[in-house]
Parts: C-alpha cells; structure tokens; sequence
C-alpha cells in the first residue's frame, strides 16, 4: 500500500442488498477498512451480512452506526435515498472529523442535489458503480463485482480534493476505474445505456408471455436470442419503478426516439427496403463489434473450457474442488451432454484468461481431457 493512501477505521454500511455488500466485500478485500457496522431494515440481510464477513457488527442504531464513522456507504433502494441522507445529516456531528459520505444509486442529479443543500460538516461524494446483477440482496453480493468495473463519482466544485482523491484511490484499490463526472451527465448516460435497455427487456418479455398463456410454443423455443437480450428483465421491478420515474427527464426523449425508430423500421419492412433494413442492421453491428472487449462492460470477455467427463456422480464437485484449492474461480459450469452410459461434457467459463489457462494446466495435469473453446 502506497504511504499517500489512507486507512478508514470504520465504515458504516446502510443497506446491506447486492450492491451494498459487493461494495462493502471489495473495500474489505483491500485492507483499507478495519470494521464494518451495518444498517438494514431486514434483520435477515444482516445476519447474512455478519455471516459472510460482509459487515463486521450490526448496527443498533443510526446514531451510534455513524459515530466516529470515518467512511459510509449508502446502498439502499433509490426512492430511500435522499430521506436516509436527511437522516444522517442530523448526526453529521458524530462522524470522524475527516468523514466522507457516499452512496450507489444509479441516478445521481437529485441525490447530489439533496445532499449539497443537508451537509455542512461531512463532506457527500455521490458514486454508482456500473456493474450489478439481476439479483438482489446481499447473498447475490460479490467481493469481485467491483473488478475492472468503471465506478462513477460525481463530485461537485465544492468538494475537497484531498477527499476525492482519498475515496478514487480507495475504490481503485478494488480494481474498479473510477470515473468523474456531473450529475446531469451521468444521468443522461445511463438512460441510455442501463435504464432505456431494462424497459424494452421488459416489454420484449411482456410482449412474448401475453402470447404464451395460449401458445406454450413461445416458451418452449425461446433459445439464446431471447434469453441473451431479456436477462435484465429479471431485475428488482421496484429498482426499476424508481429508476423509471426518477430519471424521467432522460428516459422520455429517449423513449421517443425509439418510437420514431420503431414505426421508421415498420415502414421500411413494409415497403420492402432491403438495403435500407439491412443498413440498419449492419450499422448496428459495427458499433457493437467495435466495443472494447474487457473482463466486465459491455462486452464481457469470458474464457472457457470443455472437460470430457465420464458420467460419475460426484465428479463436478470434484473439478470445481480441484480449481478452488488453486484459487480459480469458476463463473459457470454447464452440462453439456451427460446420456447414461456416455462421456459428459463439462463447459467451464472463467472471467479472465490466467484463470482459463491455470484450469486447463491442472486438469490436464490429473488426466482430464481438456479442450479450450474459442
Ligand atoms: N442492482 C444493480 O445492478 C445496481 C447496480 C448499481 C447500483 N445499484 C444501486 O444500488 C442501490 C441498491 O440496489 P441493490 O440492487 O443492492 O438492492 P438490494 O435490494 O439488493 O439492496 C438494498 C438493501 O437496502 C435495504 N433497505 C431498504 N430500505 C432501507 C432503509 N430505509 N434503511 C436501511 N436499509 C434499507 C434492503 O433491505 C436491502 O438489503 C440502488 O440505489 C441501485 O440504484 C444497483
Ligand atoms: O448487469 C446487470 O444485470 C445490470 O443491470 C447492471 C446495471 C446495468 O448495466 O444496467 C444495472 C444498473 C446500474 O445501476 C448499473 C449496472
């Protein structure tokens, strides 16, 4: 750890779902936070905090969690947000002297907005890490969600360097890239690239299950097509109630658009205008197959194995024991073909290439036969 960098003696954690346990795992990870107290609403996601070591005590109030708190971390649904920060201004008194308040929400403008008018002593960072899940609650929490993930912070002119700087080196620390924009530009970003993409997933599977209750068919041939592009659908609905509303501003314009674009597309398809259907589609294509390929983003890389197995029970938890005494960690395993009698294919998918090549090196190594896949 570099001298500059700065060690936080307690970090009280509010809301301890998916985010606010990744969040709280990967800074843990980083040894620059020496306890955890968490606050929560459900007793239960505390008590699984506190098992997984996401949360180190659970708070028994809001005014002894902040005291002496030198770093918070606000995680709750958006709609509780501003309330909770108007919460903790009343105790804003009780925090170390150099604390620094902050929080996930994935809209920023009002958050930032509330917090400049509430605190005079802490200083408020407004952050959004652009990873996450369609789960919820902190059992779906990941120490390694953070990894290699941009992290919006939203400071405004009036923030302290030295703090700004301490929190960017923090989260860095975890291996996410931090990023620093406005408020209004951030909003206006992510309707694009997060909320505007959650609502038509929605209507997508709207659309397919009003057909389905009279044709199982629709189900039964829905394949990769439908499910990569509906996975998001599986979201929280109140995440996306709130995130709908409240960034209405950003999403509405949008919304117009695409219902230009779409009777633009049904014209076209009814007038026969092949060349300019498929311009439309070969457009598409070349802005997609040109975005960066990393670990997490848009294009995730993922690097994958095939195993040929023989059908032995057991032996799945077997290969994944094998890889986790190796500290590999495996994203998926799949049964590819496991006919009584046959060989299995076993497909293992790792999120970097070390983890694919030291899995294929162990594996071959106790006699597995191993194929790489592309
Ligand atoms: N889900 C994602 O992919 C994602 C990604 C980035 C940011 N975010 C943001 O993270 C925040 C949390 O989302 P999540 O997905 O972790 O949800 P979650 O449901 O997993 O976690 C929210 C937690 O807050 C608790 N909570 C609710 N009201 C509370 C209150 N008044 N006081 C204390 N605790 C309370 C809940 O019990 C729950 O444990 C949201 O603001 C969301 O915009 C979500
Ligand atoms: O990967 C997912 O499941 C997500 O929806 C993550 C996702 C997104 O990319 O839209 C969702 C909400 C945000 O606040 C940030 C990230």
């Amino acid at each position: 750890m570099s001298e500059t960098q700065r060690t936080f003696k307690k970090l009280c954690l509010i809301g301890c779902g998916l985010i606010g346990g990744s969040v709280a795992l990967a800074l843990k990870s980083t040894r620059q936070i020496e306890h955890v107290v968490g606050l929560d609403i459900h007793l239960d996601s505390l008590h699984i905090a506190l098992e997984r070591g996401v949360i180190d005590e659970i708070g028994t109030s809001l005014k002894s969690a902040l005291w002496q708190a030198d770093l918070v971390v606000l995680a709750t649904p958006i709609s509780e947000t501003v309330a909770i920060l108007e919460e903790i201004s009343k105790f804003e008194t009780q925090l170390a002297q150099e604390a620094i308040i902050t929080d996930v929400a994935g809209i920023k403008a009002n958050v930032v907005d509330a917090a400049a008018e509430l605190f005079t002593h802490a200083v408020f960072i407004g952050g959004h890490p652009m990873a996450g899940s369609e789960k919820s609650g902190v059992s779906a929490a990941n120490a390694l969600l953070l990894e290699n993930a941009v992290y919006v912070l939203t400071p405004s002119v009036k923030t302290p360097q030295d703090r700004l700087h301490e929190l960017t080196k923090l989260l860095q620390a975890t291996g996410a890239r931090v990023k620093w924009l406005s408020p209004h530009l951030h909003d206006r970003v992510v309707a694009a690239i997060s909320h505007v993409p959650h609502v038509i997933a929605a209507l997508l599977v709207n659309q397919v299950q009003k057909r389905a209750s009279t044709e199982p068919l629709y189900v039964e041939l829905a394949a990769g097509g439908f499910r990569d592009i509906t996975r998001i659908a599986s979201s929280d609905p109140k995440l996306w109630r709130d995130t709908s509303l409240e960034n209405h501003r950003e999403i509405i314009p949008l919304l117009d658009e695409w219902i230009e674009q779409i009777s633009s597309l049904k014209q076209l398809i009814e007038q026969r205008e092949a060349a300019q259907i498929e311009s439309l589609f070969a457009n598409a294509r070349t802005f997609r197959d040109a975005l960066p390929v990393k670990s997490t983003g848009a294009i995730r890389a993922v690097f994958s194995l095939m195993v040929i197995v023989p059908d032995i029970p057991g032996l799945i938890g077997r290969i994944a024991t094998l890889l986790g005494e190796s500290s590999i960690s495996i994203r998926n395993i799949g049964i590819l073909e496991s006919r009584e009698g046959d060989d299995g294919q076993l497909l293992l998918q790792f999120d970097t290439a070390d983890f694919a090549d030291r899995a294929e090196d162990i594996l071959r190594k106790h006699n597995y036969q191993v194929i790489a896949q592309q």
